[in-house]
């Protein structure tokens, strides 16, 4: 799989993942693990994003390849949760990376597809 198609893939899944879990603002906590987030506020969707952040960390330190890569989906989905809550899309984020010193084309492409 070449370089080009690994990024489309990643920028699309995203961007897909936020989606779904934009849709679920308002449905029933019952039926759905990220309505049941959005019910209970910004105050947990952040706890739960601070406790990936850490369980990623622990498996990078300590355990095998596979449960950082777990963890790290854990993660990257609480923190597309705490976005939506914040109103903050994505594009917003890849703009900011984007504007640092020695990132070049990849997020500015990033960032166009998802917008
Ligand atoms: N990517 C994810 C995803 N990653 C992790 N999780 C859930 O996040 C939870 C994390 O585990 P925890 O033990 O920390 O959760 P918990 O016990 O509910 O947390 P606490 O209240 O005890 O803190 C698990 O229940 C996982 O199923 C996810 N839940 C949903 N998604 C995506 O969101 C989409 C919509 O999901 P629903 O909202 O459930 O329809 C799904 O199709 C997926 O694409």
């Amino acid at each position: 799989m070449s370089e080009e198609l690994d990024e489309d893939i990643s920028a699309a899944l995203l961007d897909e993942l936020y989606k779904v879990v934009l849709s679920r603002k308002g449905d029933d906590p019952a039926q759905s693990h990220t309505a049941n987030l959005f019910a209970k506020g910004i105050h947990k969707i952040s706890q739960k994003v601070g406790e990936e952040a850490v369980e990623v960390v622990i498996e990078a330190v300590s355990g095998p390849r596979e449960g950082v890569i777990s963890e790290s989906a854990d993660l990257l989905y609480h923190l597309m949760v705490l976005w939506a809550e914040r109103g903050i899309k994505p594009a917003e984020v890849w703009t900011a990376l984007e504007g640092r010193k020695g990132i070049s084309g990849i997020a500015e492409k990033a960032s166009r597809k998802v917008k």
